[in-house]
């Protein structure tokens, strides 16, 4: 993040400086912006950066205990420097949150350099492997820097101590979250394909119970429940590949267009990575959860690689943007768009069905049997009409308050709801016009078809509420759309292993006994046992001096 920060906010002279410098790692960089008072809430910042135009130079300062930064990844131990978000003050005026350059450690021994305070935050959840990031905490007392060591591509200060705002959105200050937000999807389809390969082929070994003629017993994986709880998070993992993919794209396409002033899609952009960022974080870690228990006792077990994927993976649903907090930057959104269909501007990009409002607002789902729900215009309007009237409800509620903050705060839980809708929608949408493309390999279509109707007729069935409370759907026609899902499931079974060998993992990345691509997983359980330290004696460690004597009492009494 400290790259991209000086990337997309240093100005060419900044970078040409200190990119070099980060890239060939004669220097280590990290991203400060959280405080131990406001993570979520970046205006609320408050350490200080006050320009002294006697020296030309700005004074960093942490005035309050709250304003200590708190949390960056790799400022406890490693970085030697960091881009630090504090409050500008010039002239007496505080202009708000801007980004810094500032060293924080000796590049001849490491050492703190005066007037810096750091150190490490202390252990995280599990004892898994984000326990090896230094996340930091940081203190300044009046520190000083070169004036040139404030990010200047969006704003700068002249050598009087001049507060000028270049031409650009103040929003710019945020693109580097906006980066890493789009990785982060991108992330999540790579953790989920890792549970779940686990998962399937750990399922596809495992057998409970016999048949029911006395026959060979029954690998887990053809329970009806293990492929309902199971193959929706196969295809979720496909659904999150192909719109982190598409959000790759949108991200560089808003980039080359920022390149040229361009700012019409920046909004777009912002919707579209935090509410992906959101859904997909916290799709993926319920289901790495969700691929432990469908992996029984054993996937409670460190050697199952579930347990470690778990710890490693769920602050993804806090980090870069607390999912909730991002879902209502999305419905802020959708509000600002519902507003703006009267005044006749039609919404483009990932809101363009709003524009249908007219038809979406009245339409009825034309399904009448199950199949129906294998053609993609149906399930497409069934989404878009969900989304959409969630959001107009809310818009119309929100009217009926005194103020419209007010109606925003007393509403929002709804409106998580209409983010996460909408949010679904472009999910369901992509997945849908990936299947469309030429897709080479033979029956790879197919398998693809397959997985892309279960994604979106699970994702229905499990908010069948919605659709029904909007109105968007019949009972009868969700209840179709579950039987379909079940003939869905049918037809994925076949190909089940085949789909997660197809994400190549080794069994190295895996790390997980259970996922192993033999599928040798009971030898291999034995052998892991016997690797633990405590297998080391025989007789345990501390059985002279807790164990015996109380083994020994217990005899005596018994003889007495
Ligand atoms: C690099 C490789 C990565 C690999 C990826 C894999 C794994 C990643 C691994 C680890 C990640 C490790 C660490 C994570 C690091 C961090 O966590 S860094 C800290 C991140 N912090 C946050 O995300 C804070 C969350 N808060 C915010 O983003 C914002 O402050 C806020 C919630 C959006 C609110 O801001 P505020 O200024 O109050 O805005 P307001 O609501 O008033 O909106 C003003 C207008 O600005 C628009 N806007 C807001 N954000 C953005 C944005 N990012 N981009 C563009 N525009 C934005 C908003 O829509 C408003 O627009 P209007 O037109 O004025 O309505
Ligand atoms: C592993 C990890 C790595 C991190 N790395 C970095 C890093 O490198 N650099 C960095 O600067 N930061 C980093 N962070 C900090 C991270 O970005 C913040 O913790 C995150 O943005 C959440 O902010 P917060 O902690 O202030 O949560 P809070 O905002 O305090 O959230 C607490 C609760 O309040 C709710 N809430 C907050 N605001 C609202 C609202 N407006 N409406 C409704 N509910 C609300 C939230 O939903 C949540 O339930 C990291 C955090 C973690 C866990």
């Amino acid at each position: 993040m400290f790259v991209p920060a000086i990337k997309g906010q240093g100005t060419e002279e900044q970078q040409k400086k200190w990119l070099p410098l980060a890239y060939k790692f004669q220097i280590i960089g990290c991203y400060a912006q959280t405080e131990l008072g406001h993570g979520s809430n970046v205006q609320g910042l408050e350490t200080t950066a006050t320009f002294d135009p006697m020296t030309d130079e700005f004074v960093i300062h942490s005035p309050t205990l709250t304003s200590s930064k708190w949390w960056p990844g790799g400022l406890g131990k490693a970085s030697t420097h960091a881009v630090v978000y504090a409050r500008l003050i010039t002239e007496g005026k505080d202009y708000g949150i801007h980004g810094f350059i500032v060293q924080l450690r000796s590049l001849e021994d490491h050492s703190p350099l005066p007037g810096v305070t750091l150190g490490d935050i202390g252990g995280k959840f599990g004892s898994g492997a984000y326990n090896s990031m230094d996340n930091g905490v940081l203190r300044f007392d009046h520190v000083r820097i070169p004036r040139d060591q404030m990010l200047m591509r969006l704003s700068q200060v002249t050598r009087e101590g001049k507060y000028v705002q270049s031409d650009v959105p103040k929003q710019l200050l945020y693109g580097t979250m906006v980066y890493v937000r789009q990785s982060i999807v991108a992330d999540a389809s790579k953790a989920l394909s890792r549970a779940v390969c686990i998962a399937v082929r750990y399922s596809a070994i495992r057998k409970q119970f016999g048949s029911q003629d006395g026959g060979p017993e029954t690998q887990v994986l053809n329970y009806r429940t293990q492929q309902s709880r199971l193959f929706p998070l196969l295809a979720s993992a496909y659904a999150f590949r192909f719109v982190g993919d598409w959000l790759n794209w949108l991200y560089t396409d808003v980039t080359q267009k920022l390149e040229v002033k361009d700012y019409s899609t920046l909004q777009e952009a912002h919707a579209c990575t935090a509410g992906l960022k959101a859904v997909t974080t916290s799709a993926t870690a319920d289901a790495i959860e969700e691929c432990r228990k469908l992996c029984g006792g054993h996937g409670y077990l460190n050697s199952s690689g579930l347990p470690e994927l778990f710890a490693v993976y769920v602050p993804a649903c806090t980090y870069e943007g607390d999912n909730v907090v991002l879902l209502l930057q999305v419905a802020r959104i959708l509000m600002k768009t519902v507003s703006q269909l009267t005044s006749g501007k039609q919404p483009v990009g990932t809101m363009a069905y709003m524009g249908k409002v007219q038809h979406l607002m009245q339409s009825k789902c034309a399904v009448k049997t199950a199949e129906d729900w294998l053609n993609p215009a149906f399930i497409q309007e069934a989404f878009e009409a969900r989304a959409l009237r969630m959001a107009v409800n809310c818009a119309q509620n929100i009217g009926q308050a005194s103020n419209q903050e007010e109606g925003f705060y007393e509403r929002s839980p709804d409106l998580l709801e209409a983010a996460v809708a909408h949010i679904q929608l472009i999910i369901v949408t992509k997945f849908i016009e990936k299947v469309h493309q030429d897709i080479p390999g033979h029956g790879v279509k197919e398998q693809l078809q397959n997985l892309c109707n279960v994604y979106a007729l699970y994702t229905l069935h499990k908010h069948l509420g919605d659709f029904l409370a909007t109105g968007s759907l019949t009972p009868k026609q969700g209840a179709l759309a579950n039987e379909q899902l079940g003939k869905l499931y049918a037809q994925v079974r076949p190909n089940a292993v085949a789909l997660v060998d197809a994400f190549n993992y080794t069994d190295h990345y895996l790390g997980s006994v259970l996922g192993r691509y033999d599928g040798n997983v009971y030898p291999a359980l034995y052998e892991e046992a016997w690797k633990d330290p405590l297998n080391e004696t025989v007789v345990p460690e501390g059985y002279h001096e807790y164990l015996r004597p109380l083994l020994k009492q217990q005899l005596k009494l018994s003889r007495l």
